[in-house]
């Protein structure tokens, strides 16, 4: 388990200071990545990304990130390939960051934090008639992880920064109509991936995890703006948002492939 000395003290978020187990729960996320502990996968495929910048419909805050929503009613903005069976509908994705640059992102590899991690959530639109009934299966969801660090400013991710003073408050939303998620993603295709579950409320055990081995690039403002959000409503004592991600779970018997050698 990753030592205390590198764990963060933040001071939780009313969504996370409850116990928040799920009883039984054998597949829960977030969790370390212990590189050497992977299992590199010759019959992982590579993973097929192909998103239209016209799926997308809004950025919203609600009250624990914000989030851009995609038009999920077709296979138009969709994942295949990597360790998945089926194809895999992009529904939103969103961010988890830090107060400050020493912790943010969910997951770690071998114990270190990023400032912050994007997830893209996608759910199995060939076997579920809804993202709702997805949510509560094995193999309903499909999430790509990726780190953020510090360093150049990303244009992709600066269209997104723009917008956020619009959506500050909680339960604030915004038109945002053309944005392509593939601009957010590190060229390199290397991908670990494990078994794992919802990192919010209900945590259910029904996402695979993919994560990205190389981190993206923003700097030092970008990430700023993502602190000046709110978790709280217009006329409520303000509170940043800020430390939204869960604990580190335990692996228990989960084995995490890799893509690469
Ligand atoms: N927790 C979540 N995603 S995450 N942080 O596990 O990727 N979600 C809650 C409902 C929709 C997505
Ligand atoms: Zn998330």
């Amino acid at each position: 388990a990753c030592s205390r000395k590198n764990t963060r003290n933040a001071a939780l978020h009313p969504l996370w200071q409850s116990p928040l187990t799920i009883p039984g729960g054998t597949r829960q996320s977030p969790i370390n990545i212990q590189w050497r502990d992977s299992v590199y996968d010759p019959f992982l495929k590579p993973l097929k990304i192909s998103y239209d910048p016209t799926t997308c419909l809004h950025i919203w805050n609600n009250g624990y990130s914000f989030l851009v929503e995609f038009d999920d009613s077709a296979d138009r903005s969709i994942i295949i390939g990597g360790p998945l069976e089926n194809q895999y509908r992009l529904k939103q994705f969103h961010f988890h960051w830090g107060a400050v640059n020493d912790w943010g992102s969910e997951h770690t590899v071998d114990c270190k934090f990023y400032p912050a991690e994007l997830h893209l959530v996608h759910w199995n639109a060939v076997e579920y008639p809804s993202f709702e009934e997805a949510v509560m299966e094995g193999n309903g969801l499909a999430v790509i992880g990726v780190f953020l660090k510090l360093g150049a400013r990303h244009e992709g991710l600066q269209t997104l920064v723009d917008a956020l003073p619009a959506v500050r408050h909680k339960d604030t939303v915004i038109e945002f109509d053309v944005f392509d998620p593939s601009c957010l993603l590190p060229s390199c295709p290397d991908y670990w991936t494990y078994a794992g579950s919802l990192t919010t409320p209900p945590l259910t055990e029904s996402v695979t995890w993919i994560i990205k081995k190389k981190p993206i690039e923003v700097d030092e403002d970008q990430l700023e703006a993502f602190r000046t959000l709110l978790f709280t409503s217009h006329g409520e004592e303000e509170r940043r948002m800020v430390d939204n991600f869960r604990p580190l779970q335990p692996l228990m018997d989960r084995t995490v492939r890799s893509s690469f050698r």
